[in-house]
């Protein structure tokens, strides 16, 4: 059994944070980072991020990264998960053999329409402005922030590209960024182990399976919902 778990939303919701968590918990467990495909790695000239009208350098659009390149990494795991887990140090837990976990981590997941249908789950990570603002302050990226630029920039794409996944009826899972790094990891651990033990139900001989428990979903998987106007995340 193969899952590609998204771990999207906007920068500074805890994306990476939450990724690191769930890869030492969950078995056969590899990761993407979006991160790694932005077209000027480090140590190398940036000309390939274009200056915008903004007059900022346009980190904060899809173009920004080699998607193709990304798409190209998922396609090597989709075709020998136990590969690349090889080539990556991810040693296959014998209990679980059957079972790969890929997870992709980034600030834009749900844009690229070619990834948008292989995930099994896509989760969003949200926190208000203010709090955004804030802790992207605190952050060192390789190529720092120049003044004005999470105002003049960063949120202006974020707002344009979530409106577009709206639009366009991508289904994600919404996480609160604001609470607990351990209650995150706890309720999105909770509902990928749910999954993985309904598909092993159901790929087990009828006479096999356990009776299904009645009444609403547990975790967070029942939140599985188009992006609806009810997620302000403005001031
Ligand atoms: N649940 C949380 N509560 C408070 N702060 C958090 C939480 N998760 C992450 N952070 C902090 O927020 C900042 C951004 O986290 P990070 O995981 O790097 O976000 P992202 O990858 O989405 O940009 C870091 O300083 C991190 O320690
Ligand atoms: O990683 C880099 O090389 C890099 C260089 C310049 C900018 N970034 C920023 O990285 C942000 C996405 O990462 P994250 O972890 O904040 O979601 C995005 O908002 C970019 O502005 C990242
Ligand atoms: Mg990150």
């Amino acid at each position: 059994m193969k899952l590609i778990v998204g771990i999207g939303g906007m920068t500074n919701g805890g994306k990476t944070t939450l990724t690191n968590s769930l890869l030492r918990a969950l078995p056969n467990c590899c990761v993407i980072h979006q991160d790694d495909f932005f077209k000027a790695p480090l140590f190398q000239p940036q000309d390939q991020i274009a200056v915008g009208e903004d007059g900022f350098k346009q980190w904060d659009v899809l173009e920004s990264l080699d998607m193709e390149a990304m798409l190209d990494t998922v396609q090597a795991w989709l075709s020998s998960p136990r590969k690349f887990a090889r080539a990556h140090g991810v040693s296959i837990q014998p209990e679980a053999s059957d079972t790969h976990i890929l997870l992709l981590e980034g600030f834009l997941l749900y844009s690229y329409k070619p990834l948008v249908d292989l995930y099994s789950h896509r989760y969003f990570l949200t926190v208000p402005y203010e709090e955004c603002k804030w802790r992207r302050s605190t952050r060192n990226y390789t190529v720092p922030d120049p003044p004005g630029l999470f105002d003049g920039h960063v949120w202006p794409m974020y707002q344009k590209y979530r409106q577009e996944m709206e639009t366009n009826g991508v289904e994600v899972v919404y996480l609160d960024g604001t609470k607990s790094r351990e209650k995150l990891f706890r309720e999105v651990l909770e509902d990928i182990q749910n999954s993985l033990l309904n598909r092993s139900q159901e790929s087990a001989p009828s006479s096999a399976r356990p009776a299904r428990p009645q009444g609403p979903g547990r975790g967070c998987g029942h939140r599985m919902a188009r992006p609806a106007a009810s997620q302000p995340d403005t001031v």
